[in-house]
C-alpha cells in the first residue's frame, strides 16, 4: 500500500491507495468511526459489486452498516439530491464528530461531502473512490459540489475527508468507458505540469485502461501526489496553481452543460475534448506549435477517448457553447482565464482571452 499525505495545517490526511483496502476498511477507518452505526452513502452499480466486501468487514468488526443506495449518475449531484441525502443523514442521527462514508465514484463522493460540509454546519466524511476518476482526482482535494441548471458544480464547498481508500482492485468491476472517463483526469495531470508523465502516459495508456495492475498502481500513484501537492500549496484556488487543475475543463464543462449533465457526455470525455481544445487553442495564439498540440491529442486519442467535438452531434453555435463558460467559477470581475499551454508539461493561466475570438474558435471545431 502507498500512503500520500495531503499536507494541509490543522486537516491534513492521508490517501492510501492499494489492493484490498475494501476489504479491509473497517481497519482502515480506525477510530473514525466512533460509533457501531456507520452510515455510508453510494450508487446502486456500486452496492451491486462491493456492498457484500464492505459489509464484511465492517461487520466483523462490531459495526452495522446502513446504505443509503442512490440512482447513478450525475443526476444525483442536484438540490433533490442533497435533500435526500441530508435528510437521511438526519435521520439517522449523524452527529457533527461522525464520519459519513462515500462510497463510489466522483458524482457520490462530491454529494456526500457537500451533504457533509453542511450537515450540522459541518461533519466528517471519509473518501472511499470506486472509479479510477476519483480515486486519482475527485476524492482527494476537498471539492464538493452539485450542478444547477446554470452549469457545473455551482453549488458546493471546500471540506476535506478526514481520510481516502484508494482500492484499485475495486476497479476491477467497473466499464471499459468509466476508466477511459478517468485517464482523462490521469494524462492531465502529465499535460499540465509533469513532461516525464505525460511520456509515461504516451507508453502506458492502453496499460492504465485495460486495468494491468502495476500501470494503475503507478498511475493512481503518481495522480494522487501530483494533486495532493497542487492541493496542499493552493487549497483554494487562491493563487492560479489549483487552477491548473481546471485544465481542460472550462471547454469540458460546456460540453457537458450542452449535453445536459447526461451520460450522452461523461465528465472526464468532455475533459479531454476540452484538453484537446485547451491544446490547440495554445496553438492559434502561437503559444505551442500545431505539432505539439497534435502529440497532446495524438496520446488522448491512443487511449480511445474521444477528441473531436464534431463527433458529438450538437447543434449550437460556437457562441452558444461559449455562453456557458460565463458561469464558470473561475469568471473575476466579467473576464474568464483559461489554462493553456506554453508547452506541454507547462499550463499556465491566461487571463487575456479574448471570448469573441473563443467563440470562432470553437464555432471552427464545431464544424
Ligand atoms: N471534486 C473534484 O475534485 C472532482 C474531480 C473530478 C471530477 N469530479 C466530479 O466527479 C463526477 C464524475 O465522477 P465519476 O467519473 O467517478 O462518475 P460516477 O460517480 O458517475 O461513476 C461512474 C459510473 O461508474 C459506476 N461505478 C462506480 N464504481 C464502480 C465500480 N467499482 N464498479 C462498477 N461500476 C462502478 C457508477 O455507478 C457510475 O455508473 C463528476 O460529477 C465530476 O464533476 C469532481
Ligand atoms: O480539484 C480541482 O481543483 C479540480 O479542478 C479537479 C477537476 O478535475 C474537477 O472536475 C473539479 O470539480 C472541477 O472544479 P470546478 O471548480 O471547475 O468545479
Ligand atoms: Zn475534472
Amino acid at each position: 500500500m502507498a500512503v500520500i499525505r495531503v499536507e494541509l495545517a490543522g486537516r491534513a490526511y492521508d490517501v492510501r491507495v492499494g489492493e484490498g483496502l475494501l476489504a479491509d476498511c473497517a481497519a482502515q477507518c480506525g477510530a473514525l468511526l466512533r460509533k457501531k452505526d456507520v452510515p455510508i452513502v453510494t450508487d446502486a452499480n456500486v452496492s451491486e459489486h462491493w456492498r457484500e466486501t464492505v459489509t464484511a468487514s465492517l461487520v466483523d468488526a462490531g459495526y452495522t452498516p446502513h446504505f443509503l443506495v442512490l440512482d447513478p449518475g450525475e443526476a444525483a449531484k442536484s438540490w433533490q439530491g442533497l435533500e435526500g441525502v441530508v435528510e437521511w443523514l438526519l435521520g439517522k442521527g449523524v452527529e457533527r464528530g461522525d464520519h459519513i462514508v462515500a462510497l463510489g465514484g466522483g458524482v457520490i463522493g462530491d454529494l456526500t461531502g457537500f451533504a457533509a460540509s453542511v450537515l450540522k454546519r459541518g461533519c466528517g466524511f471519509i473518501q472511499i473512490p470506486t472509479t479510477l476518476l476519483a480515486q486519482v482526482d475527485s476524492s482527494v482535494g476537498g471539492k464538493t459540489a452539485i450542478n444547477s441548471k446554470q452549469g457545473k458544480n455551482l453549488i458546493g464547498a471546500f471540506h476535506q475527508p478526514a481520510l481516502v481508500l484508494a482500492d484499485t482492485g475495486a476497479l476491477a468491476t467497473l466499464p471499459r468507458r468509466e476508466m477511459l472517463a478517468g485517464y482523462a483526469e490521469v494524462i492531465k495531470y502529465g499535460i499540465l505540469g509533469d513532461r516525464a508523465f505525460f511520456d509515461w502516459c504516451e507508453a502506458n495508456g492502453a496499460k492504465v485502461v485495460d486495468g494491468d495492475a502495476e500501470a494503475l498502481a503507478y498511475a493512481v500513484e503518481q495522480s494522487v501526489a501530483a494533486k495532493a501537492r497542487i492541493v496542499a500549496e493552493d487549497e483554494r484556488e487562491t493563487t492560479g496553481t489549483r487552477a491548473l487543475l481546471n485544465l481542460g475543463h472550462t471547454f469540458g464543462h460546456a460540453l457537458e452543460a450542452e449535453t445536459g449533465f447526461s451520460s450522452a457526455l461523461l465528465h472526464g470525455e468532455g475533459v479531454a475534448m476540452g484538453m484537446v481544445l485547451a491544446a490547440r487553442y495554445s496553438a492559434r495564439i502561437g503559444n505551442i506549435s500545431a505539432d505539439e498540440a497534435a502529440r497532446v491529442t495524438g496520446a488522448i486519442a491512443a487511449s480511445g477517448l474521444r477528441t473531436e467535438i464534431s463527433a458529438l452531434g450538437l447543434t449550437c453555435s460556437g457562441k452558444e457553447l461559449a455562453a456557458h463558460m460565463l458561469h464558470d467559477k473561475k469568471m473575476d470581475a466579467g473576464t474568464l482565464p483559461f489554462i493553456l499551454l506554453n508547452g506541454i508539461g507547462e499550463a499556465y493561466l491566461d487571463k487575456n482571452v479574448a471570448m469573441d475570438d473563443i467563440a470562432t474558435f470553437l464555432a471552427q471545431q464545431l464544424d
